[in-house]
């Protein structure tokens, strides 16, 4: 007679190093699954706060950032085409004011200037032009410019730091309203050891940022080539000078004034040859800015007085945009905010 044998079922091992192995293998797949499948459902990023401190910044400079752009909004007086912006170059002697006017001239016009005097106008865009300054470093001429200057460029001398030339002019902007101002660090070539030089640049950009503004803009010209500053650092300035919004500021918009390019004295030389303390005819030449003029207002000259205005007149622009190049072109008529005005 056959025996049937009734084996007990194998008995799964609950334990041994596969076991085990295998087992954490299949947790960590879980777990990674559902990180994947939390990650889908929710925003990872609003998971991202690590510390409250960093946090708080992140909230004051976004803050900062939104309510930086709410400005009332500037009703626009000027006519057809604006006058040129005026950017005034600033800073103590020998710290390459000239060559930086001549650098920036060169990379706009690609002409040559050796000894920039005087307001220099150029082109800067399809409907932009920029009048270069130099600002002496007496305070008439500081106070004078601080008046006009659409943007300031500070320049500083690297190897010496700020001077009294730089405060001066800070504190009289601040009496004038505050027009846009950039920084320019020069002489840096005169540092050999980087890491000098790196703190250099660190200490003088928070001094800066202390006397104007946090963030505000400092540019780092390396050195010279020639008679010029590097040709890529001065089209990267150019650059931000192209693209920057210049605000008007609130008196500014209000009233009517000039810069005077050129002035003509009509008075009779005979006449001066007789007596010369007689009064004179003059006439001045320059971009309107501001409001209109009217005839009958009288013009205060700085350093001189409030004279009665003869007469106000306009002039086709001496410095016109490529648009009204082509429209002098085909024989259109222009009325230009170019003004000449007679005093006596
Ligand atoms: N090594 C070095 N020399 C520079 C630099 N910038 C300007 N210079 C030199 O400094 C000297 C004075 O430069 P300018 O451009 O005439 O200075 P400035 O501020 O116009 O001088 P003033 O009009 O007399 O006040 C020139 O010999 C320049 O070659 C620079 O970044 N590095």
């Amino acid at each position: 007679m056959e025996r049937k044998e009734s084996h007990k079922p194998h008995r799964k091992s609950s334990g041994g190093k596969k076991l085990k192995k295998n087992q954490q293998k299949k947790s960590e797949m879980d777990k990674e699954e559902s990180r994947e499948k939390c990650n889908k459902e929710r925003n990872f990023k609003a998971f991202s706060m690590y510390s409250a401190v960093r946090a708080g910044r992140a909230a004051r400079r976004a803050l900062d950032l939104a309510t930086k752009k709410h400005h009332l909004p500037v009703p626009i007086r000027t006519v057809a085409t604006p006058p040129p912006y005026v950017i005034v170059v600033v800073g103590p002697p020998k710290v390459g004011k000239t060559t930086l006017i001549r650098s920036l001239i060169k990379h706009y016009t690609k002409q040559k200037v050796v000894k920039p005097i005087g307001p220099i106008t150029i082109i800067s865009g399809k409907n932009k032009k920029l009048t270069f300054m130099e600002c002496n470093n007496d305070l008439n001429s500081m106070i004078d410019l601080a008046k006009v200057a659409d943007l300031v460029l500070m320049i500083i001398d690297a190897s010496f730091g700020f001077e009294m030339e730089t405060f001066e002019f800070l504190n009289i902007l601040q009496v004038h309203g505050f027009p846009k101002v950039m920084g320019v660090l020069t002489h840096l070539d005169l540092f050999k050891q980087n890491k000098r030089l790196n703190k250099i640049k660190k200490r003088l950009k928070h001094r800066f940022w202390t006397e104007i503004y946090q963030g505000a803009k400092l540019f780092y010209l390396s050195g010279m080539i020639g008679d010029g500053y590097h040709r890529r650092e001065i089209m990267n300035l150019s650059r931000f000078i192209s693209v920057m919004k210049f605000r008007p500021l609130v008196w500014r918009s209000t009233h009517p004034y000039v810069l005077v390019d050129r002035v003509e004295d009509l008075t009779d030389p005979e006449l001066v040859k007789r007596n010369p303390t007689t009064a004179r005819t003059v006439s001045f030449y320059g971009y309107s800015r501001g409001i209109s003029f009217k005839p009958s207002i009288k013009i205060h000259i700085p350093g001189v007085g409030d004279l009665p205005m003869k007469d106000v007149s306009f002039l086709p622009d001496p410095c016109p945009l490529p648009e009204e190049q082509k429209k002098v072109a085909s024989h259109v008529a222009l009325q230009e905010p170019l003004f000449t005005f007679l005093l006596c």
